[in-house]
């Protein structure tokens, strides 16, 4: 793929008529069936206070597409390098110009669908024209949030009583909130037998979310999608997908399931819980059964596991109002669950983990997600280590305490090194978590290896040096170089 390429200028050729770029408003209006609550509709994702990013000349991806003047038709198809790597080309650089079929997402290309009120689901759509495998549906549009104020958000629309939860992950660190502000993607339902699937694609240097069929869909069918690892929030929804393979509830492996607390409430299907297992998704294993014995207050017995969220017992168990746990009890405060009989209103429940030990978000699977970069540092500085220097006491030869020693310097200046790569790309990592970027520029990267290695190997070689003097120890008779 050719970086850095200018302006592609169209050749003149008797195939080709003259043609503009359309333009695209981001909110336009759609005709919504009657009992459809309002949102406002958008077909560009919101970042609030964020300018789009300018990408330089040199970053952006021009695929190597020669157009067919006779075969307008092909520009950019599947084979345009592009296309190929998920990335929409960019006007202005395409080799196919404005006959380039690869700004789909730019362009709000969509298929044709239709709103529809489902049995027990609440609205849907269904595709109001056949759909081919592979096409663009609709892209997911909404705002883009950070993980701790989808958190926030989620926790605010529960206790609002909003049934229907519509934030999606973008990535690590982003969300789509479709709430208030959306497009009729929001209203695809969630199938565990689904005929389209989210897909993320790279739109002018930005993560943006896209619905596709993954199997030929004839008109007036609905479509769905598996809202597993993109499903985050909201209460523990029954799925009625009807399967025969379901999985009981939605997005039960998402990481916002994971995350999160429920209750279930009475009078809709959606949310009767008999005897239905739940799930600790992050291991597939069955946790304590949740019971719905009070209209009014419900006990849940939940065993929690601490993965490396800092408590050292590896379980406790708690109910609302009342817990066991030795290390982990101290930093669990339980909120209590109300659901009023009748009206749809919900307080979240949940075990809270204090501050100091989770940045005070609430979680019911303490199983965190890998840590990125930016933790590092506290992970470093806060990681118990050998010190080679009080090992090297241990020894009696001068020689051995010397090797020791020199060992123990040269990782403290790799530790030293790592720190301050740190500090310098830290901008670069900040940067490219604000922009929703999956991967860090290849520089970045390299950097944080090359220092990452240097300490590693220097914490090779010192645990090198005390295991192989302590199996081969140096012949007692060396001379002493003090004598
Ligand atoms: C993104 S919205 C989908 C549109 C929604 N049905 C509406 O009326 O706006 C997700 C919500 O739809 C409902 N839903 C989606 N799929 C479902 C399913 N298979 N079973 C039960 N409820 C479902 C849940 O309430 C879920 O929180």
């Amino acid at each position: 793929m050719e970086k850095g390429k200018k302006t592609y200028k169209q050749s003149q050729n008797s195939c080709l008529g003259k043609r503009a770029y359309p333009k695209f408003s981001h909110h336009n209006k759609v005709q919504l069936p009657e009992g459809v609550a309002p949102f406002t509709h958008i077909t560009r994702n919101e970042r609030s206070g964020r300018k789009q990013i300018k990408k330089k000349d040199e970053d952006i991806a021009v695929c190597e597409c020669k157009l067919d003047p006779c075969k307008t038709e092909l520009a950019c198809g599947e084979r345009c390098l592009n296309v190929l790597t998920n990335t929409e080309c960019t006007p202005g650089y395409c080799p196919c110009g404005s006959y380039c079929k690869n700004q789909r997402f730019q362009k709000s290309e969509y298929a044709k669908t239709k709103l529809f009120k489902t049995e027990g689901r609440g609205w849907g759509l269904l595709a109001d024209e056949n759909i081919q495998a592979g096409n663009f549906i609709i892209e997911y549009c909404g705002e883009v949030i950070s993980s701790e104020e989808a958190k926030l958000r989620s926790h605010t629309y529960e206790a609002q009583g909003l049934r229907d939860a519509y934030i999606i992950s973008l990535n690590a660190n982003y969300y789509i909130d479709a709430t208030k502000k959306g497009s009729l993607g929001r209203f695809i339902n969630h199938s565990c037998q689904p005929n389209c699937e989210t897909r993320k694609w790279t739109v002018l240097g930005e993560t943006r979310v896209g619905i596709f069929a993954t199997q030929d869909i004839s008109v007036g069918t609905e479509l769905a999608y598996d809202y597993n690892f993109e499903w985050y929030g909201g209460i523990n929804v029954r799925c009625l997908c009807g399967a025969p393979n379901c999985s009981i509830f939605l997005g039960a492996k998402s990481q916002g399931f994971q995350e999160h607390n429920h209750v279930w409430e009475d009078g809709d299907d959606r949310y009767t819980v008999d005897e239905f297992p739940l799930y600790d998704s992050a291991e597939d294993e069955p946790l304590d059964k949740v019971k719905a014995t009070d209209s009014t207050i419900r006990e849940t017995l939940i065993t929690l596991k601490t993965g490396d969220s800092g408590l050292k017992n590896n379980s406790f168990g708690y109910k609302y109002k009342s817990f066991s746990g030795s290390a982990g009890a101290r930093a669990v405060d339980i909120v209590k669950s109300e659901v009023k009989g009748g009206q749809n209103a919900i307080a979240v429940s949940g075990p809270k983990i204090n501050d100091d030990l989770n940045n005070g978000l609430v979680t019911a699977s303490a199983k965190r997600p890998a840590k990125r970069i930016p933790n590092r540092k506290q992970k470093l500085s806060g990681r118990k280590q050998v010190n080679g220097k009080r090992v090297a006491q241990l020894f009696s030869s001068k020689k051995v305490q010397d090797e020791l020693i020199r060992c123990e310097e040269e990782r403290s200046l790799a530790a030293t090194k790592l720190e301050s790569v740190y500090d310098e790309i830290r901008p670069a990592i900040e940067q490219h978590e604000r922009d929703s970027l999956d991967s860090l520029p290849t520089n970045v990267a390299e950097k944080w290896i090359e220092a990452s290695c240097s300490k590693l190997k220097a914490d090779f070689d010192l645990y090198f040096a005390v295991v192989k003097n302590v199996v081969c120890p140096p012949p007692t008779n060396e001379p002493n170089p003090d004598s």
